[in-house]
């Protein structure tokens, strides 16, 4: 058919995985296309990451006023919600604006503007009937919202991440289904900013954690700013010009809100793509079984990469996994394996929750550092939470920790990083650490860590931290 394209390597959706992929099979001599129905940019800069990280921002100047007066400084803060969400989207529109720069400046004749599905003999079917042929492809679809049923009838007041940054104002009352890392941020910069939110999980955990401990401080902690209702199965209807939710199981009770912002999840979008003319083995959810060091679909020529893939769901696994995909579809017969890092999730609340390495487990031993009583962190009027920090019993090695703590963010690269290089409790001690900082407070953690496993504490290593250590 005119029209009809082949390359190298074809890959399917044009987010920070398929960039990243189109870039890697490229440097590798491929020839690509790139294909996607908007090019709008990523999800990242649009409608996640970003966008997220701002509201939370002015959540941060909101709060920041409101606690002035624990330092002896007298102010109230006063939110003007209409220039909250200017802010947001002017900063917004110019990463999105970055992302969008980065696709326009990709080489003549990649961009197919157009959505793909899988059709016969490995081709790929475009919507105008135009067809590609390509030695080697990479999905990297990304995610979408999930709307449960249950919202249907309150489909008026619901927003998801899609369409939340959009608001010219910030509601009075909003309701947030999901306490996963997306409505835990949300909702709370949201209440910061002044708004009253509830937020209903049919779970009984916030942010998936299983620790009784930490995840008891994190709802502690949460409840200061969130009505929580846990463990309840959801049911919607309108009311006055509003949503009205009723909920029952751990509690019940009902409520009438201005907006509910849905946060259930983002499962992999795949309806549409065709996998089932692919022969490819797929989950119980349609996702295609692959390999994590190569990123290949069973023995095919197909690759996956990013949000799609339903694996490691955060952005810097999303540009790492299309570099793979990307490298092994160029060189596809030919495939290598390739190192990945350590497994690191990061909720942006305040303190953030940091998740690096392995999970607790018996086989690993454990110290814990209480940052409710830290020096740097009750310096600054924010001592919250605690870390704990996994090992191996052998010899100490690093292998994982939980940290929700002032600095997570930070501490939770410093422990990704040292876990990478394989050091222990022990070295991690035998290196210098300023006072007072949030650092030094991971101190008797690592200490505990050592003696479990019996090592000495390296020499010139004190036993007790400085005074507010
Ligand atoms: C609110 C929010 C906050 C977040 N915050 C963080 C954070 O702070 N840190 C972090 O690391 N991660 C964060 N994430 C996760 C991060 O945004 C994602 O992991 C990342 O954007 C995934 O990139 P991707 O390339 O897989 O998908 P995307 O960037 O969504 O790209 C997918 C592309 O595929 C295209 N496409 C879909 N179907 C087809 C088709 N049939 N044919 C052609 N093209 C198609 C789409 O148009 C889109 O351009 C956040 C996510 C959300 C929602
Ligand atoms: N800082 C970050 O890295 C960051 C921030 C925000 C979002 N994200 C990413 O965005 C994606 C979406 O985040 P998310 O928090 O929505 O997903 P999630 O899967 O982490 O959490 C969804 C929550 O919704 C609950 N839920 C699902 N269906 C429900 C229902 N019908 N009723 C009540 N509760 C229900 C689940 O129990 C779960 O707690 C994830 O991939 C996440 O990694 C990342």
């Amino acid at each position: 058919m005119p029209g009809d394209m082949r390359c190298d390597v074809a890959i399917i959706g044009a987010g920070t995985a398929g960039l990243a992929a189109e870039r890697s099979a490229r440097r590798a001599g491929a020839t690509t296309l790139l294909i996607d129905p908007a090019f709008s940019g990523t999800t990242c800069a649009n409608v996640g990451c970003m966008p997220s990280k701002l509201l939370i921002a002015a959540a941060g100047a909101a709060e920041a006023v409101r606690r002035a007066a624990t330092f002896g400084i007298d102010a109230t803060p006063r939110v003007d919600g209409p220039a909250v969400m200017r802010r947001l989207r002017r900063e917004r529109d110019a990463f999105a604006e970055g992302t969008r720069a980065q696709i326009e400046r990709l080489p003549a004749g990649i961009r197919v503007k157009a959505k793909a599905t899988f059709g016969d003999g490995g081709t790929l079917a475009l919507e105008d009937g135009r067809r590609i042929t390509a030695k080697a492809i990479v999905i990297a679809t990304g995610s979408q919202p999930n709307v449960p049923k249950a919202f249907d009838a309150i489909r008026d007041f619901v927003l998801t991440n899609e369409t939340v940054f959009e608001l010219d104002d910030l509601p009075g009352r909003l309701a947030v289904i999901g306490a996963g890392a997306l409505g835990l941020e949300l909702g709370q910069a949201m209440a910061r900013l002044g708004v009253k939110v509830t937020l209903l999980d049919e779970k009984d955990a916030l942010a998936g954690l299983d620790d009784a401990e930490i995840g008891g401080m994190l709802k502690a902690i949460m409840a200061r700013d969130l009505e929580l209702h846990l463990g309840v199965s959801i049911a919607a209807d309108t009311v006055d010009g509003g949503a009205r939710l009723r909920w029952s199981g751990a509690s019940s009770g009902e409520a009438r809100f201005d907006r509910v912002l849905v946060a259930a999840g983002r499962p992999p979008a795949l309806h549409g793509l065709g996998l089932e003319t692919t022969g490819l083995a797929l989950d119980e959810h349609g996702t295609p079984e692959f390999d994590r060091e190569t990123m290949r679909c069973g023995n095919s020529g197909i690759f996956i990469a990013g949000d799609v893939d339903a694996d490691r769901p955060v952005l810097h696994e999303a540009s790492a996994e299309g570099a793979i995909a990307g490298a092994n579809a160029a060189a596809f017969p030919h495939v290598e394996k390739a190192r990945r890092f350590v497994p690191m999730s990061i909720m942006f609340t305040d303190p953030p929750l940091a998740i690096v390495g392995r999970k607790a487990a018996d086989d690993l031993v454990t110290g814990t550092a209480d940052y409710r009583d830290q020096g740097r962190a009750r310096v600054e009027a924010r001592a919250d939470g605690m870390a704990q920090l996994r090992a191996a019993p052998g010899d100490g090695r690093l292998l994982g920790a939980t940290l929700l703590c002032p600095g997570a963010d930070h501490l939770g690269h410093l422990l990704a990083w040292s876990i990478e290089s394989g050091a222990t409790a022990g070295d991690l001690l035998a290196r210098p650490f300023y006072h007072p900082t949030l650092e030094e407070g991971l101190k008797p953690a690592l200490r505990a860590i050592c003696a479990q496993v019996g090592v000495k504490l390296p020499a010139g290593s004190d036993e007790e931290g400085a005074s507010g250590a």
